[in-house]
């Protein structure tokens, strides 16, 4: 279980997040939604410890993400927004270093390092910087990556962004099998489709606000008729490109 308990994160007087509360049970697959702004690579980021929050508090497994930091470290594997890391190392040199990092047997993850490079056909690229390689191969290295340490928690910012249909598929495969596992997959996308299909529950966010917190399932059977991304933009509503709102999808006037 995780639970972020008033967490608030502010850059000088702008304010990122704002109180964010909520639990993500363990073998759930948990996805934030929000426009761009919204808060949702700071949420994520706040999780895996790259930024840290100017108040409140996370708990991993009753770990303290303040206090015991390394141990939820060792939980945890993300793959970020933007692949653009490690550029001069080739993806194997990239691939070791996780293992060197995670403490990982070498010959104990081969026969999972290999069938992952079968799956996103990377084997033939394995010795190529991942500075020549396209966003996609990129995003593939640190997915590969990623899944190394076959983690408890998977945490992906919009993930798919990038990825040709192929690969799309195989991840969201994957997630899922992650989950079926027991493992627990939080990731962000704009991709409501993806939401829909992938997400057990989902969380909402508005200019650094949680707007909703709760199943798809029970958020689809209140809006019967609706598809997700219907419902999503009535909730969050039409905005200006100074981040006003404007109207929603009626046209009603709202600021
Ligand atoms: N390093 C930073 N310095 C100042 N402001 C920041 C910084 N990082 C994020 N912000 C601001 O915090 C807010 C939330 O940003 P965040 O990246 O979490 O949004 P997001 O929901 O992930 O957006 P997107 O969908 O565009 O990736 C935005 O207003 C952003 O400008």
């Amino acid at each position: 279980m995780i639970q972020f308990d008033k967490v608030t994160k502010k850059y000088g007087d702008k304010v990122a997040l704002d109180e964010l509360t909520l639990k993500i049970k363990s073998g759930a697959i948990f996805g934030f939604l929000g426009h761009n702004g919204a808060g949702k690579s700071t949420t994520l980021k706040s999780l895996v410890s790259i930024i840290e929050p100017t108040s409140g508090t996370i708990t991993v497994d009753g770990l303290d993400l303040a206090t015991q930091r390394h141990a939820v470290k060792e939980k945890i594997a993300y793959v970020p927004d933007i692949p653009d890391i490690f550029m001069q190392l080739t993806a194997n040199e990239y691939w070791s270093l996780i293992i060197a990092a995670y403490s990982l047997d070498a010959e104990a993850v081969a026969a999972r390092r290999q069938e992952l490079l079968d799956l996103f056909e990377m084997a033939a690229h394995q010795y190529e910087t991942l500075a020549s390689f396209s966003h996609g191969m990129r995003q593939k290295t640190i997915i590969i990556g990623a899944l190394l340490p076959d983690p408890d928690i998977w945490v992906l910012d919009e993930p798919l962004q990038g990825l040709d249909p192929q690969a799309a598929f195989d991840l969201k495969e994957m997630m899922k099998a992650h989950a079926a596992k027991g493992k627990t997959v939080i990731f962000s996308t704009h991709v409501l489709d993806t939401a829909q299909q992938l997400c057990d529950e989902l969380a909402i966010l508005k200019q650094g606000e949680m707007i909703y917190n709760g199943s798809v399932a029970d958020l689809l059977a209140a809006h019967p008729q609706e598809s997700l991304e219907t419902i999503y933009l009535q909730m969050v509503g039409r905005q200006s490109a100074e981040g006003h709102l404007v109207a929603d999808l009626n046209g009603e006037q709202h600021e």
